[in-house]
């Protein structure tokens, strides 16, 4: 089909034995059986050259696409990070080359210029006038994708695993955008491809606020503080909790507008057995691969097929799907909420089905757990530590749910058992996330799991 394809073809082990060393490989828990191109095209030709590939990762029986940005150059490799590096094929030095400036501008040059480059294509969102010829970084915080900064102005997403269609990232921005809502950075282009024979969006281009922090550092941060000083938490410069608060009141606005948006529905009873059913499913899944969760398996069991008795309608309405500390940007001017694609593993369909709020309630309450227990990671066990460490949590759970209640006329806490199953259930998610993707991790959902089984998981 398109240029170039043999220089691909060859270079297929190399991306095989490359791709597990990377962060945004979702694939580490099973070995890689076969790595084969999908499609790809030439951005940028000669030398350097830049390629856009598409690949299918098969492990066993699980096959999925990626994507690539794949640089070459005759002379050395440029000045990248040296994991960058995927191999050498026919005298080319073969890069990842999402960290290569000289290459990477292009990319939001197409999509100011609205271009269709070698059957990829690149768009401005209607109202948006691009800025070109600026240089890109990659962001450097943890996350499942890859982001580039342009010229502190924009920020463009990679998504790294592809599923076809729409990204409802993009789908949920733009809703929110025409709704007004004041807690998104504005969506201003996109790209896409084609995956399984439709148009599948590989990017988005939103406005980079430089003069934001991310939830998890903030929280992490004053998490350091109280455990070095052995003050009480209100006592401390970086204590959280009204942040906590504010964030709370920022997401149920966010719950408000999609509402406003995209409507929302009366759930019914199949909608919670269908629930439950995901739940349990998830949860044999989880533990098939993760020896260390088979003993919770049992009490989580009877946890999530209480959902099946709760009473009354649980409304269902587009949610974010995966919200954590790490998908909220602080800035001078309040909360934002980034990252509207939902769990990385989900299937297409999961991620589009309509959703109780609750649910991201529920993942920001897990992440407060996170962020008190990631310090004690690795280090020996000592009680006193970790009481400190769930006192944080428990102040900064309480303090987000009351900021949400404020907003949403409703308390989560006050639908305990949906809400409790939903941390369950989004803990065994995390279970199998950590083993897939941070394996030294693993201990801070199965900590939180045993936890909140003997504690009867008050918030
Ligand atoms: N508009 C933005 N302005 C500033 N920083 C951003 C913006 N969007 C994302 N970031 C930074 O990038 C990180 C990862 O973004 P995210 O969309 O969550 O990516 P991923 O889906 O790969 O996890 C965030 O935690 C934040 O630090
Ligand atoms: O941000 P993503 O959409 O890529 O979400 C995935 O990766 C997250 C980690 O980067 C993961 O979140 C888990 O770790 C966080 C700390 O790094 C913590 O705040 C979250 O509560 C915890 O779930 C997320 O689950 C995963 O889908």
């Amino acid at each position: 089909m398109r240029e170039h394809g043999e220089l691909v073809a060859q270079l297929t082990d190399e991306v095989a034995a490359w791709l597990p060393s990377q962060r945004w490989f979702a694939g580490k828990d099973r070995p890689i059986s076969a790595v084969r191109p999908l499609s790809w095209s030439t951005l940028l030709d000669g030398d350097p050259l830049l390629l856009h590939v598409v690949v299918e990762v098969e492990q066993g029986d699980r096959r999925e696409a990626y994507q690539l940005l794949i640089g070459s150059r005759q002379a050395e490799l440029p000045d990248v990070p040296h994991s960058a590096s995927i191999g050498l094929e026919s005298g080319l030095t073969c890069y990842e080359a999402s960290g290569d400036a000289d290459l990477t501008s292009c990319l939001l040059d197409f999509m100011s210029e609205g271009k269709v480059v070698d059957g990829l294509t690149f768009e401005h969102e209607p109202d948006a006038e691009l800025a070109t010829g600026l240089r890109a970084h990659p962001i450097t915080s943890e996350q499942s994708n890859t982001s580039l900064v342009y010229g502190n102005q924009y920020i463009l997403k990679l998504f790294r695993k592809l599923t076809p269609g729409v990204n409802k990232d993009l789908m949920l921005h733009r809703a929110l955008r025409e709704v007004g809502c004041r807690h998104i950075a504005e969506p201003l282009g996109s790209i896409s491809g084609e995956l399984d024979g439709g148009p599948t969006t590989i990017g988005m281009l939103q406005r980079f606020m430089p003069d934001a922090v991310d939830g998890w550092v903030m929280a992490t941060t004053s998490v350091r503080d109280y455990m070095a000083e052995g003050l009480p938490p209100e006592e401390l410069g970086g204590d959280f909790a009204g942040e906590a608060a504010r964030l709370g009141a920022a997401i149920a606005t966010v719950h408000a507008d999609l509402a406003r948006a995209l409507g929302v529905e009366d759930g019914d009873q199949d909608d919670l057995d269908r629930t439950v059913q995901a739940m349990l499913a998830r949860l044999d899944r989880v533990a098939a691969s993760v020896p260390e969760l088979v003993p919770y398996v049992p009490r989580l069991r009877t946890a999530f097929e209480k959902v099946a008795q709760i009473s009354g309608a649980v409304p269902v309405q587009y949610v974010h799907g995966d919200l954590h500390l790490g998908q909220v940007l602080r800035t001078l001017n309040g909360w934002l909420v980034l990252d509207f694609e939902g769990e990385p593993a989900a299937s297409f369909a999961e991620r589009a089905a309509l959703r109780s709020t609750l649910r991201d309630v529920a993942g920001m309450l897990r992440s407060f757990d996170y962020a008190a227990q990631q310090l004690l990671v690795g280090q020996p066990e000592d009680p006193n530590d970790t009481e400190r460490a769930m006192a944080w949590s428990t102040r900064n759970r309480d303090a987000f749910c009351d900021g949400y209640a404020r907003v949403a006329g409703r308390d989560p806490r006050d639908q305990s058992d949906l809400l409790r199953a939903l941390e369950l259930d989004k803990a065994v998610y995390e279970v199998g996330y950590e083993h897939a993707n941070r394996p030294d991790w693993l201990t801070v959902p199965l900590s939180s799991i045993a936890r909140l089984m003997t504690d009867e998981g008050t918030s």
